[in-house]
């Protein structure tokens, strides 16, 4: 089921938490509302869920016009942050939840929880209550329970917010994964751009209650419309005017660096730089740079390959430039 916001209005007093948000949101897609805190990305998520009420706009189900409708005629799967299970059920009797207070036939409950479980990675901790999972195990069930009753739309709330940094990661792969399996039409609410990144068909960025930009995930990292669009979506620094990604500076120790790009007006030149700080990352290097004739600091991250071959050492001078440039349209 595709959804429309258009228009949408919220305010708390004089403050604005959604200024005249309009989105379409294609049925079968996983579509990310990324911002900072305070952007709006919850109140827009709830107004879509019926848990907010507008103060105008219109929220449309595959055309139908909900923005009078309760929660429960949207016909939504809702997952939050902190999922409230129900700690006296198992993991089972919590996904066979609300197909029992609907009264679906005992033998579709089964077969439904049956072919749930597996999806989610859950068949062999079924009879376990909550308090006996691991947090992403906890938000997989929330998932399972929210996905049981065939919801139109699956609206996910942080849901990984509360888990650590490698359980992130290995569950957005895995809700990847879910979405390719089921397509229901899913909007996920994150702060965190790798997230959105990473599972997203469309992300929508979100700043002071206005949409900034939507678009793929290609498109807003490459071609972002605005300043904050680009450092939203990774760090950026100015150099030589020109905003760079970590990523794409080269670094050097003599001027005579040759890169062949495949376009030369997406060179910001040769800068000279001190070095300030070398951060081993793991995998990579973060090399924290002052530009010698401006003063201004910006970033590069290389390769380890890269900083054996160069020893750069803080203090020293060496030379950077960068090769390609986030384009603002
Ligand atoms: N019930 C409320 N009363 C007053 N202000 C509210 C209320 N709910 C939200 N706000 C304000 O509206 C703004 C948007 O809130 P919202 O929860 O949508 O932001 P968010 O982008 O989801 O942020 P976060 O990532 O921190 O959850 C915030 O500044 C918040 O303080």
């Amino acid at each position: 089921m595709s959804i429309s916001v258009i228009g949408a209005n919220k305010r708390y007093g004089e403050f604005a938490a959604l200024d005249d948000v309009s989105i379409d949101i294609p049925e079968g897609s996983l579509t990310s509302l990324l911002g900072p805190s305070g952007s709006g990305k919850s109140t827009l998520l709830r107004s879509i869920a019926g848990l907010d009420t507008l103060d105008s706009g219109t929220v449309k189900i595959n055309g139908r016009d909900v923005s009078k409708a309760s929660p429960q005629q949207r016909d939504i799967g809702f997952v939050f942050q902190h999922y409230a299970a129900f700690k006296h059920l198992t993991v089972r009797d919590n996904i066979a939840f609300g197909m029992k207070i609907r009264k679906r036939p005992k033998n579709e409950i089964k077969a439904k929880v049956d072919e749930l479980l597996d999806i989610v990675g859950l068949t062999v901790f079924q009879k376990r209550y909550p308090a006996q999972l691991s947090g992403g195990q906890r938000q997989r069930m929330a998932l399972a329970r929210a996905l049981a009753v065939d919801p139109q739309v699956l609206l996910l709330d942080e849901p990984f917010g509360a888990l650590d940094a490698k359980v992130r990661e290995d569950l957005r792969k895995w809700l990847r994964n879910l979405h390719d399996t089921v397509h229901v039409t899913t909007v996920l609410v994150t702060h965190d751009q790798q997230e959105a990144l990473d599972v997203s068909d469309r992300i929508a960025v979100l700043n002071k209650g206005r949409i900034e930009q939507i678009g793929t995930p290609d498109e807003l990292y490459d071609h972002p419309d605005n300043v904050f669009v680009a450092s939203f979506l990774g760090s950026v620094s100015k150099l030589n005017g020109e905003l760079v990604r970590p990523h794409d500076i080269r670094l050097g120790r003599t001027p005579e660096m040759v890169f062949p790009g495949p376009d030369s007006s997406l060179d910001t030149g040769v800068v000279k730089a001190q070095v300030l700080r070398v951060v081993n990352l793991g995998f990579e290097i973060r090399v924290e740079l002052k530009a010698a004739a401006t003063g201004e600091e910006f970033l590069a991250q290389i390769t380890r390959g890269d900083q054996n071959a160069l020893g750069l050492v803080v203090g020293e001078s060496i030379y950077a430039r960068a090769t390609k440039v986030p384009q603002l349209d």
